[in-house]
């Protein structure tokens, strides 16, 4: 299990968590989601352990991540951020294999498992076709794909990603979290597109101005009024044919009046 207890953290005088709380485990798939600023980021760092909060709490099976060395935290947490591009100028196949380092003894040479596993991460996102491409030509869909097959072949039992279909097109942005479903592996997401929040996530919190606004299953946290107020925009929900919830929105100014609709055809 990974949680956060209590996390509090000020970028100089500006605080961006208050007391913020999260946890997973299980092989849950658990949704960090809220307005622009609202502190998602920030969250997700403390939790990869690339941000040391000002207070609060951050373990994983109970042990605090400051006790566990870099291997050990990269066998056990594997990390999808906009960040981690890289501009080394590794084919896609080594930057795959990046991910097996944690796994291989210091001077290690790769080993027939490495490369099968590092394979087929490339394959389970589709993307075996660009082994052999240079990582720093990719379109950002593709270099997206890749480094979450890195991820994979890491072979953690937690994965932390941050809006991970960004760039990706709308079949690959379902790829990618029924994958994650898929993979059983506990898992904290941000993500801004709710209905994929609501359709892939088993909890979802709601960030809000540094705080957690609300936090349970999708259908209790996005089917709320509060979700209006922290967003500032009109929702309704929906069920979708296959009986799942989907979100529509509308405009909302700030004296809370939506756009009319156009015909009766368009009304939400
Ligand atoms: N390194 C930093 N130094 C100073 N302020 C920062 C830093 N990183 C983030 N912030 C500020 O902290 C606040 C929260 O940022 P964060 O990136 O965590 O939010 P977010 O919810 O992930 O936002 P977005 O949805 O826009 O990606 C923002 O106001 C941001 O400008």
């Amino acid at each position: 299990m990974l949680e956060a207890r209590a996390i509090h953290h000020a970028y100089g005088a500006t605080p961006v968590l208050r007391g913020v709380d999260v946890h997973a485990s299980g092989g849950e798939v658990v949704g960090l989601i809220g307005p622009n600023g609202s502190g998602k980021t920030t969250l997700l760092r403390t939790l990869y352990g690339s941000l040391t909060p000002q207070r609060g709490t951050v373990t994983l099976d109970g042990v605090p991540l400051a006790r566990l060395t870099r291997p050990e935290l990269a066998r056990r947490l594997a990390v999808v951020v906009q960040e981690s591009t890289t501009e080394l100028p590794l084919s896609v196949a080594d930057t795959v294999l990046l991910g097996r380092i944690p796994h291989q003894g210091t001077f290690q040479r790769r080993t027939a498992t490495d490369l099968a596993v590092a394979a087929d991460a490339l394959d389970r996102v589709g993307a075996a076709h660009l082994a052999g491409r240079d990582f720093g030509g990719l379109s950002g869909g593709e270099r997206q794909r890749v480094l979450i097959a890195r991820a994979l072949a890491q072979q953690a039992d937690h994965l932390l990603m941050d809006e991970p279909t960004n760039h990706l097109d709308i079949h690959f942005q379902h790829e990618v979290l029924h994958l994650v479903r898929e993979l059983g592996v506990t898992t904290i997401v941000v993500l801004h597109d709710l209905n994929l929040a609501a359709r892939y996530c088993d909890r979802v919190v709601l960030l809000d101005d540094g705080m957690a606004r609300a936090h349970g299953a999708p259908e209790e946290v996005l089917d709320s009024g509060g979700l209006e107020e922290v967003y500032r925009i009109a929702i309704q929900a929906v069920t979708a044919d296959d009986g799942r919830m989907q979100l529509l929105f509308r405009h909302m100014d700030r004296t809370g009046a939506t756009d009319a609709p156009t015909t009766a055809k368009g009304r939400l």
